[in-house]
């Protein structure tokens, strides 16, 4: 069987995306590790499905895998990736888009420079809905990782993410501590960790694990959920620019209640199919 796909990517964060509006595009878990596995397949950090959706003033249904092949809620850098596929596809004319996920709706809107704007929705901080294993919200947890004492912020933008703040980004435990995190039995459905080192009030350097994947170039939700962890410490303003390894996210978050709103680009790599 052949199956046409397209490689896009944001900020490095790389996407294989199968067009299901037309198509009945099915995968195994095998096919999906098989076509993210790097060298051997196509590569890629998640494969996103475009789909119709039958929601009223709902223009498609997301629907994404990790690498490893579980299907999971969110994915900023995908949701980018995904307003940009369905515009260059003609599959829509529209410039804001409405788009159901597995955690509610995110409204992409494609900016005059080509840069894409994702309203995120509200972040979750309550423990059940991460979910995350404490009694109640609080602003940073203590959490032992094997003998190791560390304090997270944890917080669901749509899924499931640790924040952890670092003098050094350079040095920080991303491979090991994040690995460890991110199968922490306090997170009964896995997390994405982040390492945040905060440059001034509107500028952060941050470096992700990604639950089911590794370390990442650039994770959008972990932005997301790095900003307001620290702009609830008191820490940034409401407009802050993440640095990630694979470039610049804008993130602005108005505070408790408000959405949250991530801009950068999407880059369409390449078509290709791949015979399964
Ligand atoms: N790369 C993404 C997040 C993808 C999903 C994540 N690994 C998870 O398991 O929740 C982003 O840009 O947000």
């Amino acid at each position: 069987m052949q199956i046409a796909f397209t490689k896009m990517q944001g900020l490095g964060n790389d996407f294989i995306i199968f067009d299901n509006t037309s198509n009945s595009i099915s995968l195994t878990t095998e096919q999906i590790r098989f076509i993210a596995r790097r060298r051997f397949g196509v590569g890629c950090d998640q494969l996103l499905f475009v789909e119709a959706s039958n929601k009223p003033n709902v223009d498609f249904r997301y629907r994404i895998f990790n690498a490893d092949g579980e299907e999971v809620q969110q994915c900023g850098n995908g949701a980018r990736c995904f307003a940009r596929f369905v515009v260059d596809k003609g599959l829509t004319d529209k410039k804001n888009l409405v788009i159901e996920t597995h955690s509610g709706l995110i409204c992409p809107q494609i900016e005059e420079n080509g840069d894409i704007t994702v309203n995120m929705g509200v972040p979750r901080l309550n423990p059940v809905d991460i979910p995350f294993n404490a009694d109640k919200v609080e602003l940073q947890y203590p959490i032992m990782v094997g003998t190791d004492l560390y304090k997270i912020g944890a917080i669901s933008i749509g899924n499931p993410h640790a924040v952890l703040l670092v003098d050094s980004i350079e040095t920080a435990p991303v491979e090991t501590v994040g690995a460890k995190l991110s199968l922490h039995h306090r997170f009964p459905q896995r997390a994405n960790v982040s390492f945040m080192q905060i440059i001034d009030n509107s500028n952060i350097k941050l470096r992700v694990y990604e639950r089911g994947v590794g370390e990442t170039l650039a994770c959008g939700t972990g932005a997301c959920a790095a900003v307001v962890v620290g702009q609830r410490l008191k820490r940034l303003d409401s407009i802050v620019t993440v640095n990630l390894p694979g470039g610049q996210l804008q993130i602005q978050w108005a505070g408790p209640d408000a959405a949250v709103l991530m801009t950068g680009p999407a880059v369409h790599v390449f078509e290709g199919t791949i015979e399964l």
